[in-house]
């Protein structure tokens, strides 16, 4: 059954506070937006995931979705939570799916299992949400400061997000409700028209992001869980050529030779940038800048090393490390160590102590030997998000 996720971000977070919107809000060095949407890709059976977001927002929201693929465009939200997801149904009905999960961008921790009961439900029963039982004992405040008579917690459940729905149940009873946006779940809205609504398992670790307690609660969270660490390598070579310098790691070492290439031919950024393109499998060098494309003529590397970095930070990840061996007879390397290494930190955006620049000759074997050209080797170490 071809399911669309509907993600409502059109709020204002006005409980978290912080200036900007909770669902923009870096968590773990990631948008709470972006951990939401990845929540979703992917995961079997989904095809579309659709943002709902506040107009105004629009740039917050490209920030955080930058570089997310099998996202569709965002669409404007509405004043209320159900305006919003109204909006969403509608910007479906070209293309409708049979099933529609409903999901707040504030549940960044929805798990593959939530995900997948949903759409097990909604195509069993037509309408479900997940469902926690109450631990804690509820009280009806009566006169403000003390408590009144309590329900019977039994009965009651807490319901959380994705909710789902067949999508025609849903948009219809949306649309009988329309003008009343006083309810704050799709549930409510399929029960006032008259459907029955299941419930499955809730997860209690998928909470609702809605004060500040919540984003110190969170960060505690996403501070615990598992990185992928990726490491990859890289390689490069240019041949000398006539010239007075070389460009190595950024730094310009006068030398009685030029390096011959397409760009400057700085073997030591070429061979990183590659590395840090192995860690997110993008291709490589030659990918991104073909050689054959006039403009990357005679370009400092300095472009591709950063490239490569921001490639990295859109697809949520970390530089740990860099690290690089030149290997050469001349010139020597050991001067100019210290400039290269501030130079790579530099335009990678890291510490000093994250980059690492060696170097060695291959005793007079080979090419490199011959005093034909300059290699070097790197590697680059990555943190990413876990994506399983
Ligand atoms: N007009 C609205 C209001 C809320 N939401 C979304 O509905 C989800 C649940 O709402 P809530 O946690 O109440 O978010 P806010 O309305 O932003 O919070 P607050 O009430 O504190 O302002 C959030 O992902 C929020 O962005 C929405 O899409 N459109
Ligand atoms: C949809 C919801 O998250 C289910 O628990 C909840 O109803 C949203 O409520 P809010 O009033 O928008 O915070």
């Amino acid at each position: 059954m071809r399911t669309d996720v509907i993600v409502v971000a059109a709020g204002s977070g006005q409980r978290a506070g912080d200036g900007i919107p909770k669902q923009f809000r870096p968590l773990g060095g990631r948008a709470v937006l972006r951990r939401t949407l990845e929540a979703f890709l992917g995961r079997p059976g989904i095809r579309h995931v659709l943002p709902v977001i506040h107009p105004d927002h629009a740039p917050w929201c490209a920030e955080a979705m930058a570089g997310l693929e099998g996202v569709l465009a965002p669409v404007a939200g509405g004043a209320t939570r159900q305006a919003s997801v109204r909006a969403g149904l509608e910007a479906l009905a070209d293309d409708p799916p049979d099933l529609v999960l409903i999901h707040d961008a504030a549940r960044p921790f929805v798990s593959a299992r939530l995900v997948a009961d949903a759409i097990a439900a909604a195509e069993r029963h037509g309408a479900a949400v997940p469902a926690l039982v109450l631990v804690d004992t509820i009280k009806a405040v009566g006169e403000p400061g003390f408590v009144g008579a309590g329900p019977d917690r039994g009965g009651l459940r807490s319901v959380q997000t994705p909710q789902s729905f067949r999508y025609e149940l849903i948009r219809a009873a949306h649309r009988a409700r329309a003008g009343a946006d006083d309810l704050t779940d799709d549930a409510a809205v399929a029960e006032a028209a008259g459907h029955r609504v299941a419930t499955f398992p809730g997860d209690p670790a998928n909470t609702k992001l809605t004060t500040p307690e919540d984003f110190v609660t969170a960060e505690r969270h996403v501070a615990l869980e598992l990185a992928d660490v990726r490491s990859a390598t890289g390689f490069d070579v240019h041949a000398f050529g006539p010239g007075d310098h070389v460009v190595l790691g950024g730094v310009r070492i006068p030398h009685q030779q030029g390096l011959s290439g397409h760009s400057d031919a700085d073997v030591v950024l070429h061979a990183l940038t590659d590395a840090l393109l192995g860690t997110i499998g993008s291709g490589d060098i030659g990918h991104h800048f073909p050689p054959s494309d006039p403009q990357w003529k005679g370009a400092s590397s300095d472009l591709f090393l950063a490239h490569a970095v921001a490639l990295v930070k859109a697809a949520g990840g970390l530089v740990a490390h860099l690290d690089a061996t030149v290997i050469c007879e001349a010139p020597k390397i050991g001067p100019h160590r210290e400039a290269m290494r501030e130079r790579i930190a530099q335009i990678a955006g890291i510490s000093l102590a994250r980059v690492s620049v060696k170097a060695t000759t291959s005793e007079k074997l080979g090419f490199t030997g011959r005093r034909e050209g300059i290699a070097a080797m790197a590697s680059a170490t990555v943190r990413l998000p876990w994506i399983d």
